[in-house]
């Protein structure tokens, strides 16, 4: 049996995700219920450093699981790469009592998990909330699913006029490193090309072609999708005039994607997840990641977590080609 925790600390770290709230809200409930004591670390690790808590508690975290953002605010801490800026974190855990941590975030913030526990006497584990839904170890994280929707009703009116206008739209969603988002709504959207980082794309075969296939099977209007890491939209736009003597219109989504109301997938996934991470806490744990795994959420050694690889869904690759690369 490990530590029996009597004050915890919960903050949210790098990209904000819809439905970290709703994480925030279950972490402090659930300890409350656990008869633990709950503190908000504000502005990510940056807020262990200096100090930059508030008390939460029942009612603190009352009107804010239908709530996109983050009420504790999100950063990307520098200093919290240095064992020097750790060492300052922990002085505040020791000043404040706090022996336990949940934090709400990517990869990144789990390394960061990692090297603290390493140093210092501290349990960390971590929940995963990103829209890029790229966490090798969980096949879901908070926020995708509302990001997804955001995104994919973005497209369906863009498709509205470009159908009118008989276009070519070219469209990038987020996902620097990672493809999962563009390929989803790229399937949900009936796009006729996806492009994503993890896969190098030829031009001609990747995206014109496809456009060549929809206009000899009669469609006057082409949706491109581009993850943001892939390659720039208005290169692809470029090369789209240039090539097959179309006008296409550039839609960057952007941050729009990342913001709104986390619907009922994010809410019950964060609500489970934050639950989970407290009572990893009271069972002794450390050094996990709260995971869902076909179906059902568990934990899995934060080490091991790190390790596994993101891939993208071959599944809806492999559907995605069939749909977009079918004979006339
Ligand atoms: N190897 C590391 N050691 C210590 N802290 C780290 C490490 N990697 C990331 N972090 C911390 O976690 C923060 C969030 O990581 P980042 O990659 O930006 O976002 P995400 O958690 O969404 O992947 C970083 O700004 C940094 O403070
Ligand atoms: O907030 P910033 O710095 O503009 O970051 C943008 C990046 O954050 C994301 O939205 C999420 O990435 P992380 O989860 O790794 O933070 C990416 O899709 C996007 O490329
Ligand atoms: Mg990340």
């Amino acid at each position: 049996m490990g530590t029996v925790h009597h004050r915890i600390g919960v903050l949210t770290s790098g990209g904000d995700a819809p439905g970290m709230n709703a994480a925030i809200r279950a972490v402090v409930r659930s300890a409350e219920s656990m008869g633990m004591e709950c503190i908000g670390i504000r502005r990510g690790w940056n807020g262990l450093i200096n100090g930059d808590i508030v008390r939460m508690d029942e009612d603190s975290v009352a009107h804010i699981i239908n709530r996109g953002g983050t009420c504790l605010f999100t950063a990307r801490s520098d200093e919290f790469r240095t064992k020097e800026g750790r060492e300052k974190a922990y002085l505040t855990c020791k000043l404040l009592g706090i022996d336990g941590l949940v934090a709400i975030g990517g990869d990144g913030t789990f390394a960061g998990c990692l090297a603290f526990a390493n140093e210092h006497d501290i349990s960390v584990i971590g929940i995963p909330a990103t829209i890029d839904n790229d966490i090798g170890c969980t096949h879901y994280s908070i926020g995708y699913d509302t990001a997804a929707n955001t995104a994919l009703d973005s497209i369906d009116k863009l498709r509205d006029t470009m159908q009118s206008h008989e276009r070519c739209s070219v469209v990038e969603v987020m996902g620097h490193r990672a493809g999962n988002l563009a390929l989803y709504v790229g399937l949900a959207a009936g796009a006729t090309a996806v492009l994503v980082p993890e896969e190098k794309w030829d031009f001609e075969k990747d995206v014109a072609e496809k456009i060549r296939r929809a206009r000899l099977a009669g469609r006057t209007h082409y949706m491109i999708v581009v993850a943001e890491g892939a390659t720039s939209a208005c290169q692809v736009a470029e090369k789209i005039k240039k090539s097959l003597g179309l006008d296409p219109r550039v839609t960057i989504l952007g941050h729009v994607q990342r913001g709104g109301n986390p619907n009922a997938r994010d809410r019950v996934t964060a609500s489970r997840m934050g639950y989970w991470a407290v009572k990893c806490l009271a069972d002794g744990k450390t050094n996990r990641v709260v995971v869902h795994q076909n179906g059902e959420i568990t934990d899995v050694d934060m080490v091991e977590a790190l390790k596994t690889p993101h891939q993208l869904p071959i599944g809806e690759q492999e559907v995605l080609s069939a749909l977009t690369g079918a004979k006339i």
